[in-house]
C-alpha cells in the first residue's frame, strides 16, 4: 500500500478521522502516519458526535475529502438500558448521515465506516455475504440496530446524492465502503484482554461456546480502510474479517494458551476454560449465534487494486497481538 494510491484525491486537504482514541482510530493513526498521509484525528473532546452541529463545524472547518468514521457507541449492554437507545442511535446512526451528507457532495469523496456482524440475527448457519438480507430488525439489540441505522443513512444519502447529480459529474461522484467486521482487538478494552484478564485472576473460566464469528485485528482493520479509500472500487458495504471462525471458547483458550506459552502468569488450566452455551451466560443484549461473514467480495476488490499483503488467517494475527501484548504488560 502506497500513498500514491490516493492518485484521484487533493493532496492538500487532510484524512478526516473520527474515533481517535478507539481500537481502530488508534490503528489508523499508526497507519496514516507510516504512509505520511496527512491526516486530523478527532476525538470526543474535539468533537461530540451527539451534536451535529459540532460535525458540521469540523466538517466546515477541515474540509475533507476522506473521512474514516472509526467512532462509534460500541457498549453493547449498556446501549439495552432504558435512555440509551437515543445516544446511541445518535452516535451511531445520525453522525455517520451527517457526514455522508457532506461527503457525498465533494467531488472524488470518501466515506469509510466500519459496521458489525451484529446486524444479522441467525437468518443463516453459514457465512453472510453483502447481499443477505439483514435483521429482522426485531430481533437485534441496540447496537445492532443502530449500526443498520447508520449503514442505511449512508446508503440512503449517497443514493440521493447519485440520483439527483448531474451525468456529467459522474466520473467525480463520491463513493462510501461500509466495512463489516467483528469482534474486533486492538489497542483498547476488547474480549481477549478481559479474558486473559480473567485467566490470572481465576482458576476456572466459563466461556461460551456456541456463538461463532471471526476475532478482527484493529490494525488489520485500519489498514483495508485506508487501501479502500485509496482505491477506485464500488461504494458499498463489503465484509472485512480475517480467514478462519471461532467460539468465544476457542479464542478464550487460544489467547490464553499463546499468553501462557510466553510466560505470562496464567492461573487457569486449559481443562478449566469451560465451554457453556449463551443460554448459561445470561447478558443484557442478545447476541447472535452465527457471526460468520464471507470475506469473498473484499478479497475480490484487493486483488482488483492489486493489494500485495497476505490475506490473513485470525489465529496468526491473534497469535502476534497476544505475544506483542503479554511482551508489553511483562515490560510494565
Ligand atoms: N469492537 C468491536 O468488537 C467491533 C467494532 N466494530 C465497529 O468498528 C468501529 C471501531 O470500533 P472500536 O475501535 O472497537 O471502538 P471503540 O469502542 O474502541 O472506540 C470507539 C470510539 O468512539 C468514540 N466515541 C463514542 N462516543 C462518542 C461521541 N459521542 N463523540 C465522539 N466520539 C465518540 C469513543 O470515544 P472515547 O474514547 O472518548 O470513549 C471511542 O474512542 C465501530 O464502528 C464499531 O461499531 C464492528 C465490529 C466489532
Ligand atoms: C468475559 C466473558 C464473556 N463471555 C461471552 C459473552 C458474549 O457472548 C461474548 C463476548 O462478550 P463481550 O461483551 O466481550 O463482546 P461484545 O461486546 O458482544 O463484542 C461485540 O462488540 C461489538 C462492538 C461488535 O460489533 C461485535 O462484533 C462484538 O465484537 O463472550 C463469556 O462467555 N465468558 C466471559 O468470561
Amino acid at each position: 500500500m502506497s500513498y500514491s494510491s490516493f492518485e484521484l484525491l487533493d493532496h492538500s486537504r487532510p484524512v478526516l478521522v473520527f474515533g481517535r482514541n478507539g481500537q481502530v482510530g488508534r490503528a489508523l493513526q499508526v497507519c496514516l502516519k507510516d504512509l505520511k498521509v496527512p491526516a486530523v484525528f478527532l476525538g470526543r473532546a474535539d468533537c461530540d458526535l451527539t451534536s451535529e452541529s459540532s460535525i458540521v463545524k469540523v466538517l466546515n472547518r477541515y474540509q475533507p475529502q476522506v473521512i474514516i468514521n472509526a467512532a462509534a457507541y460500541t457498549a453493547v449492554d449498556k446501549a439495552e438500558n432504558l435512555g440509551e437507545r437515543d445516544h446511541a442511535f445518535a452516535i451511531n446512526a445520525r453522525a455517520p448521515a451527517v457526514m455522508a451528507s457532506y461527503i457525498a457532495n465533494v467531488a472524488h469523496g470518501i466515506l469509510v465506516h466500519y459496521s458489525t456482524d451484529y446486524v444479522f440475527a441467525d437468518t443463516k448457519k453459514d457465512a453472510y455475504f453483502e447481499t443477505d438480507p439483514v435483521g429482522p430488525v426485531e430481533n437485534l439489540n441496540i447496537y445492532g440496530q443502530s449500526k443498520l441505522a447508520g449503514e442505511r443513512a449512508i446508503e440512503e444519502v449517497f443514493n440521493l446524492a447519485h440520483n439527483s447529480g448531474h451525468t456529467s459529474y459522474a466520473d467525480k461522484f463520491a463513493r462510501y465502503f461500509i466495512l463489516r467486521t467483528s469482534w474486533v482487538y486492538g489497542d483498547g478494552g476488547n474480549f481477549i484482554r478481559t479474558i486473559l484478564r480473567l485467566a490470572a485472576e481465576r482458576d476456572q473460566l466459563k466461556v461460551v461456546a456456541d456463538q461463532v464469528g471471526a476475532p478482527t485485528s484493529a490494525q488489520w482493520l485500519a489498514e483495508i480502510g485506508v487501501q479502500m479509500a485509496g482505491s477506485r472500487v464500488e461504494s458499498g458495504i463489503y465484509h472485512a474479517v480475517p480467514d478462519g471462525e471461532a467460539s468465544w471458547h476457542g479464542l478464550a483458550v487460544f489467547a490464553i494458551e499463546t499468553a501462557a506459552s510466553c510466560g505470562e502468569g496464567i492461573e487457569v488450566r486449559s481443562e478449566n476454560i469451560l465451554p457453556i452455551p449463551a443460554s448459561d451466560y445470561p447478558v443484557p443484549a442478545k447476541r447472535p449465534y452465527n457471526s460468520r461473514l464471507s470475506s469473498a467480495k473484499l478479497k475480490k476488490a484487493l486483488s482488483e487494486m492489486a493489494f500485495t499483503g497476505q490475506y490473513p488467517h485470525w489465529q496468526k494475527q491473534v497469535e502476534a497481538y497476544v505475544k506483542e501484548y503479554v511482551s508489553n504488560s511483562l515490560k510494565s
